[in-house]
C-alpha cells in the first residue's frame, strides 16, 4: 500500500507543478497584452484627491521648499553619490524594505493616513481585484519602497523634498501644469539661460529614458529594481514615472516623448487610479496577506536580498 501512496503524492505534486506553469503561462500572456482600463469612478475621485489648493501648511511648505532647490546641479550630484563606487549599498529583501519603510510619514501626500506598507497593500489588493496580471501587482506592492532612501546616509539626503512629492523635469523651463508652479521663482534654474528655455538641454523626441527627472523616490527604485528584477518595461515605467503627474495626468512635456514612450504612458496611466483611488478601501491585513505577496517577491525578485 505505502508505495501507492507515495506515488500518489508525487502525482499531486507534479500536477500541482504543472498547475503553477499554466498559470504562469497564462500571466505572461496577459502581461503582454493587459486591460488598461480600472473600476474606479475617475470623475467622482478627481473631485476627492489631490486637492492641493486647500491642502495643508505642511503640503505647501515641502513644495515651496522642493521647487526650489531641485536644481540641474542638485540632480547631478545626488545621481553621482547613488552611483558612487565607493558606497556600500545596503542589502534587503522587499519584504524587510517594507517594514523598514512603515515608519516614514510622507509630507507631501494631502490624501492618506494610512502607513506605507498599508497603502503598498491597498494599491497591489485593488490591482488584484480587479484582475491585472501578476508582475502589475508587485509593481503596486513595491512601487513606493524608493522612499527607504530617507533612511540611507550615503545617499545624502536632504529631507523629505528629494524624495517624495510629484515629479518633473529639470533642465528645461518648468511647465505651469506642474503643482504649485508660482513657487519655481525661487529657483535659480530659471535664470539660468538655457535650463529656463523651453526644450533647455533636450531636443524634441529625444525620449524620457534620456530627461532627468526631479530625484526621488521614483528614479532612485526604478534604478534599484531595474537590475535586480524580472519586472517587464511597462513595471519599470510604472516605477520610475508614477510620481510624474504634469506629464501623465495634465499632458505636459509630450514633446520630449519618443516611440516607446507612448505605451509606456498608457502604462503608467492604467497604474494610477491604484496607486491613487485606493487610498479610499479598508485597512489591509498586513498579516493575512504576506504569503501571497511573498510567493510574488519570490517570483519577480528570485535572488532574494536586494542590493538598495
Ligand atoms: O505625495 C505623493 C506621494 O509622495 C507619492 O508617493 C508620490 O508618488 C506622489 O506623486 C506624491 O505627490
Ligand atoms: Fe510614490
Ligand atoms: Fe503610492
Amino acid at each position: 500500500m505505502a508505495p501507492t501512496a507515495l506515488a500518489d503524492v508525487a502525482d499531486d505534486h507534479t500536477l500541482g507543478q504543472h498547475l503553477e506553469s499554466i498559470s504562469d503561462a497564462i500571466d505572461d500572456v496577459n502581461s503582454i497584452k493587459y486591460d488598461t482600463k480600472s473600476k474606479f469612478d475617475a470623475a467622482k475621485d478627481k473631485a476627492t484627491f489631490r486637492q492641493y489648493e486647500d491642502a495643508c501648511d505642511r503640503v505647501r511648505n515641502f513644495y515651496r521648499e522642493q521647487h526650489a532647490k531641485q536644481t540641474v546641479a542638485y540632480n547631478l550630484a545626488a545621481r553621482a553619490r547613488f552611483y558612487s563606487a565607493s558606497r556600500t549599498r545596503p542589502r534587503m529583501t522587499i519584504w524587510q524594505a517594507m517594514e523598514k519603510l512603515d515608519t516614514l510619514v510622507d509630507e507631501s501626500d494631502p490624501d492618506t493616513s494610512l502607513s506605507q506598507i498599508e497603502h503598498l497593500l491597498q494599491s497591489a489588493e485593488a490591482i488584484r481585484r480587479d484582475g491585472k496580471p501578476r508582475w502589475m501587482q508587485v509593481t503596486g506592492l513595491i512601487h513606493d519602497l524608493g522612499k527607504l532612501m530617507l533612511f540611507d546616509p550615503a545617499l545624502g539626503t536632504q529631507g523629505q523634498w528629494d524624495v517624495v512629492g510629484d515629479t518633473f523635469p529639470v533642465g528645461l523651463a518648468f511647465d505651469r501644469r506642474i503643482i504649485y508652479p508660482d513657487t519655481f521663482a525661487a529657483n535659480p534654474d530659471t535664470r539660468d539661460p538655457v535650463y529656463a528655455s523651453p526644450l533647455g538641454i533636450y531636443h524634441a523626441g529625444c525620449g524620457l529614458d534620456n530627461v532627468m527627472l526631479s530625484w526621488g523616490h521614483d528614479e532612485y527604485l526604478y534604478h534599484v529594481v531595474k537590475d535586480q528584477s524580472t519586472l517587464p518595461d511597462e513595471a519599470l515605467a510604472m516605477i520610475r514615472y508614477h510620481s510624474f503627474y504634469p506629464w501623465h495626468r495634465e499632458g505636459a512635456y509630450r514633446e520630449l516623448m519618443a516611440d516607446k514612450d507612448h505605451a509606456m504612458l498608457q502604462a503608467v496611466q492604467a497604474f494610477n487610479p491604484y496607486d491613487l483611488y485606493s487610498k479610499s478601501d479598508d485597512v489591509p491585513r498586513v498579516e493575512d496577506l504576506k504569503p501571497y505577496y511573498m510567493g510574488l517577491i519570490d517570483k519577480f525578485f528570485p535572488q532574494g536580498e536586494l542590493a538598495w
